[in-house]
């Protein structure tokens, strides 16, 4: 058939989902995973992990590097205060086009903007022209290499505040190289790792971690 996973997904949700309800989107999306087709998602175990730092952090700017079909974007979106607000990044076209209809059908499309670009160009703009001061939550969930180049653009753009928290999907599958060595070896962030299931799959491990920037404005 003509469609990409990432449609049929989409199909399900439009069909399964109830229409402005987070919570259902998500669900209907973990059930689409494990009864249907895997997709890439946080998925139960790290999502947990993530509302649980979004409960504690109220972030009011949140940034996402790597939105796919938007699972984590309302996962994060859906505990974010009236004024917060997500910037979600993808550079695949196909995936941003159906992380938008994600977002519209979660209703949650005056929390969440998707950017259909790079992230290496979009992180120098948020100041200017994305209006951003600071970032209080980042979320690493792109391809792995991308996270130290995009972590050290981040702390050179003056992006982080003491407390931001990065938190960085699939350190351990399929890795982060460098990222790691990086982020726990700085002085500036304080690093906690959480050992998970990969995704949709409780026979595979895979690890989260996340750091709290406690390094100079
Ligand atoms: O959570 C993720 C998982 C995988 C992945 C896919 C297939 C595998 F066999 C192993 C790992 C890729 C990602 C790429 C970008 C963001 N997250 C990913
Ligand atoms: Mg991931």
């Amino acid at each position: 058939k003509g469609t990409t996973r990432e449609q049929r997904a989409l199909k399900y949700l439009k069909e399964h989902a109830r229409e402005g309800d987070p919570d259902s989107v998500l669900e209907t999306f973990d059930e689409f995973c494990r009864t249907q087709e895997w997709a890439m998602n946080a998925a139960e175990e790290k999502g947990d992990i993530l509302d649980e730092i979004v409960r504690e952090l109220r972030p009011t700017t949140c940034l996402e590097l790597g939105t796919y079909c938007g699972y984590s974007a309302v996962r994060i979106a859906r505990q974010l205060s009236p004024s917060a607000r997500l910037i979600t990044v993808e550079v695949n076209p196909d995936y941003a086009a159906v992380a938008r209809e994600v977002v519209k059908l979660a209703g949650l499309q005056d929390k969440i903007e998707v950017i259909n670009v790079d992230s290496g160009d979009v992180i120098r703009e948020l100041k200017d022209k994305y209006d951003v001061t600071k970032l209080d939550l980042v979320f690493l969930d792109h391809w792995k290499y991308l996270y130290i180049r995009d972590i050290k653009l981040i702390e050179e753009e003056k992006l982080l505040k003491k407390g931001s928290v990065v938190f960085a999907d699939n350190v351990i599958i399929p890795g982060a190289p460098g990222y790691l060595e990086y982020i726990r070896g700085s002085k500036n962030y304080n690093s906690t790792f959480y050992s998970v299931h990969f995704e949709y799959m409780d026979d595979m491990k895979d690890g989260v971690e996340k750091s709290v920037y406690i390094g100079d404005e």
